[in-house]
């Protein structure tokens, strides 16, 4: 899952974008960039590596202009390069560059078509790059040198007729402003606001989520809908535009369960409040399978992102909560590290136990998700070495069975611990004691937020293998299976338009 944010300032935004990408950082650990706008230029940073490593002093000051876009990237098509490090740029028409979170699923139609139909040149593997050059198309097309708001529209329009999957996208198109939109089902986040500058004007920030805007002082204005655009002109002026007709409006339930910081709201929805109803449902489950005998001594979280859960199914089974384990801070995210070898290794560098809550007592251990089973298979031998009696373990979502094709790396069925198992089975293969699993029903009723929210389902396919977008065919699942195995990756060949430690830098600002 990628980050994106895109500012429209009166002042530099270059330190505004920085901070804002370290807010979204947890939605992308693989490579950072941003690039700003000024006097019809515009100016790059990237490279691989986390937003704190990819920014120093000297890039920070040649990112000039008041508008800008950024983007922290997880890989979900083409390689890790840094050649495919976002933002991606093309000159023509007028000079566009595109931040994107999601995943394109007809994008090699897509570069056939660009190739052959459209005469462009694709340098990556990328998706991203696909849409780019799928939006420069229909922005060419107009043929205008000076385009109004309503032509930007016009050719948004278009190209939405041509995507299809997953897609929250932040541009800047030189001599216009910037645009940012969402696919016709919601399934990316995509939220904008506003702040007054010190003398009085207005500015604007899209991201992917909320947490963004407030870290920088900015108030929410709303999310994107599905199938609309936003523009935002060099005079600061906001237009706004349903391109197309919005599907059913179905955001990703992963972003709920695992993804997004629990202080965003993510289309009116708290993604806090939905960890604790988790949490409480979860309870529920428990009481009723396990009986009020249940043997628990004491309730124990996998840090970080089951906290929320685990603290509120503690205080549902009135059982006590203890942090179990310490997390190191400077071991970023697991889950969206790109090896299993890496993965596996950073289980337990990040997290070590205290012997004093394990030891000779039965501990559950509560998780948000399982997906390919690493954390859990370590934590539980962890919890066993430092004197725990019995191990049960708690997921706050249902079992992981099938591939995502929206943005979120788990391509490979076999990849996945509960395809093709039981729960008896992934019980026994983790090691644990007893195993629950939340039911899809009551995670939807957790997370859906009727009151608040216009949301009118989700996109539950890892749960349930239901891709709300209706075009996934078996033979594009076994294709996905293929290039983006853990094998496959390992394996993979960079696409060289660069040296994969040296950034694509475009628009002639140097490296010192
Ligand atoms: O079954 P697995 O394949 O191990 O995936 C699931 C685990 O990965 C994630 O943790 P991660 O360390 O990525 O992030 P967190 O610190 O936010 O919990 C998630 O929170 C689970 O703990
Ligand atoms: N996780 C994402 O949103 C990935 C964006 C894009 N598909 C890429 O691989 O760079
Ligand atoms: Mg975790």
């Amino acid at each position: 899952m990628c980050g994106v944010v895109g500012v429209a300032a009166h002042e530099p935004v270059n330190q505004v974008l920085y901070d804002a990408l370290t807010v979204l950082q947890h939605r992308g650990q693989d490579a950072a960039g941003i690039v700003t706008m000024k006097d019809g230029r515009f100016y790059l940073r990237k490279d691989n590596g986390m937003v704190r490593d990819v920014f120093m002093t000297r890039h920070m000051m040649r990112l000039i202009g008041e508008f800008g876009v950024g983007h922290v990237r997880y890989p979900t098509a083409g390689t890790s390069s840094s050649a495919e490090a976002q933002p991606f740029y093309v000159n023509s028409p007028y000079g566009i560059t595109l931040a994107h979170n999601g995943n394109l699923t007809n994008a090699e139609t897509l570069a056939k078509e660009l190739y052959q139909d459209d005469l462009r040149h694709l340098n990556t593997n990328s998706d991203s790059e696909v849409l780019l050059n799928v939006l420069a198309h229909e922005i060419q097309a107009l043929g205008k040198t000076q385009p109004t708001p309503d032509d930007i529209f016009t050719a948004i329009s278009s190209m939405y007729k041509r995507l299809e999957g997953a897609y929250a996208v932040v541009a800047l198109i030189t001599g216009q402003g910037l645009i940012a939109f969402r696919d016709p089902n919601g399934i990316r986040p995509l939220v904008y606001g506003e702040r007054v500058s010190a003398d009085g004007q207005t500015e604007y920030m899209v991201a992917s989520e909320s947490v963004a805007l407030t870290g920088s002082g900015f108030k929410v204005v709303r999310d994107v809908k599905p199938g609309e655009a936003i523009f935002i002109d060099l005079n600061h002026k906001l237009h706004t535009y349903q391109c197309i007709e919005p599907k059913e409006y179905t955001p990703c339930m992963f972003e709920y369960v695992y993804f997004a910081r629990p202080d965003s709201i993510i289309d009116n929805i708290s993604v806090y409040k939905a960890r604790l109803r988790m949490g409480e449902k979860l309870a529920q489950k428990i009481r009723k399978e396990w009986g009020e005998d249940h043997d628990i001594d004491v309730v124990i979280p996998i840090p970080d992102t089951s906290r929320t859960s685990a603290m509120e199914l503690a205080l549902n089974l009135n059982v006590k909560y203890r942090e179990g384990f310490m997390k190191n801070r400077y071991i970023g995210r697991t889950f969206i590290m790109p090896g299993q070898q890496q993965r596996k290794k950073s289980v337990r560098q990040k997290l070590n136990a205290v012997p004093l809550e394990f030891k000779n007592k039965n501990v559950l251990l509560v998780d948000d998700s399982i997906v390919r089973g690493t954390t859990c298979h370590e934590i539980i031998q962890m919890a066993r070495d430092a004197g725990a009696n019995k191990v049960f373990f708690a997921s706050a979502a249902p079992p992981v069975k099938y591939p995502n094709v929206y943005g979120i790396d788990m391509p490979v069925r076999s990849e996945l611990i509960a395809s093709g198992h039981t729960v008896e089975e992934v019980r026994q293969i983790i090691g644990a004691d007893r195993l629950i699993f939340q039911d899809l029903d009551d995670l939807i009723e957790a997370v859906q937020d009727t009151k608040h929210s216009k949301v009118e389902g989700f996109d539950c396919a890892v749960f349930d293998g239901k891709y709300i977008t209706g075009n996934i065919t078996e033979e594009y699942l076994n294709c996905l299976q293929e290039q983006r195995n853990d094998k496959a990756k390992a394996n993979g060949i960079e696409v060289i338009n660069n040296t994969p430690d040296t950034p694509v830098d475009m628009t002639g600002v140097q490296e010192n």
